[in-house]
């Protein structure tokens, strides 16, 4: 295993998280979530050996992170958090060599393969045309992708994100992600993403930990999911207090938004009426009728008038 937590606990003054027992591999993607303030941020930096441990151990590629410097850590993990300190009069291209740099003993012009290996890099976070801007002109979100141009750059077997989809819009999100699963799944590196979007994780990760009540849970994703079924269905407004469902006959997906119109719009008794959808209408049929629907708002218009 790549990534060891024995019986860690972590935090401050107090422990934030107790008792972790987990491990990662390396070409595992794994997603950390939990509330904010639950202790993401400061696990991150425990296993980088920024924040002492209160008790237990780490391993990072069987060596303990204790025993371990700086430079040795940064060949093993590369680190992108959400805010970072943006090096005075450097341009995109200059941030995502600085990645290399660890690779070589002082400050030196990037040879050929690392400098071809740094504008691939650049191209594939789609940055071509910023590689000359300096980087207080960057926008927020191009800015967070030179930060990941960077970890990249470092070529470590693993790579922590700490938010790092917060100031991306929903394309660049995507070019992320694909990046990141790609790495993991062709050039096996072992993927730590923090995020609050447990939305992602069905689709991109491999494991999730998430961090509850002082407790960091660990599984595969379908694991956890099921087990914390409260991530899937939110269950913000207790709907289903006072709504019984009708008969539905439908793919999963038309189920899916019957489903979560029907709750939101009515807490009429449905059991006696069949929604069947076929041939892209919804047939709706009761005691004494059967009508074709469209659209919602036709299905919306029906229901105000069962009585
Ligand atoms: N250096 C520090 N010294 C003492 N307490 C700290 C320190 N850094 C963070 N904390 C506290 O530890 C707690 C957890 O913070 P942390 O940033 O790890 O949470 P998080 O889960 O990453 O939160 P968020 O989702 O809001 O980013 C918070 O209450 C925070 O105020």
């Amino acid at each position: 295993m790549f990534l060891e937590l024995k019986n860690t606990a972590v935090g401050y003054k107090t422990p934030l998280i107790r008792g972790i027992e987990t491990d990662l591999d390396l070409g595992e993607i794994c997603l950390l979530i939990g509330n904010n303030g639950v202790g993401k941020t400061t696990l991150i930096k425990s296993i980088l050996n920024q924040t002492s441990l209160i008790s237990g151990d780490i391993l990072l590629d069987g060596k303990n992170i204790k025993t371990l410097s700086n430079k040795e850590i940064a060949e093993r993990v590369a680190v992108v958090f959400s805010k970072s300190q943006i090096p005075a009069n450097y341009t995109l291209t200059d941030l995502v060599s600085l990645g290399k740099y660890i690779h070589y003993p002082y400050y030196f012009e990037l040879n050929a393969q690392d400098q071809n290996e740094v504008d691939e890099i650049i191209e594939s976070l789609h940055l071509n045309q910023y590689r000359h801007f300096p980087l207080q002109k960057l926008s927020d979100g191009n800015l967070q992708k030179a930060f990941i141009g960077r970890a990249l750059a470092q070529n470590s077997p693993m790579i922590i994100l700490d938010e790092p989809t917060t100031h991306l819009d929903e394309e660049n999100k995507i070019v992320i992600l694909k990046l990141l699963r790609k790495l993991a799944k062709t050039r096996n590196k072992l993927i730590l993403f923090s995020s609050h979007d447990w939305r992602l994780a069905k689709e991109f990760a491999d494991r999730i930990w998430l961090i509850n009540e002082e407790t960091l849970d660990a599984g595969i994703t379908e694991d956890i999911l099921l087990k914390h079924d409260e991530l899937l269905n939110p269950k913000i407004f207790h709907f289903t207090d006072s709504f019984v469902p009708p008969q539905i006959i439908a793919p999963i997906l038309q189920k899916e938004m019957l489903y979560s119109f029907l709750q939101k719009n009515t807490s009429k008794n449905l059991s006696s009426i069949k929604f069947e959808f076929k041939d892209g209408f919804w047939l709706i049929s009761g005691d004494n009728f059967q009508q074709k629907c469209f659209s919602f708002n036709e299905v919306s218009d029906l229901i105000a008038n069962i009585g």
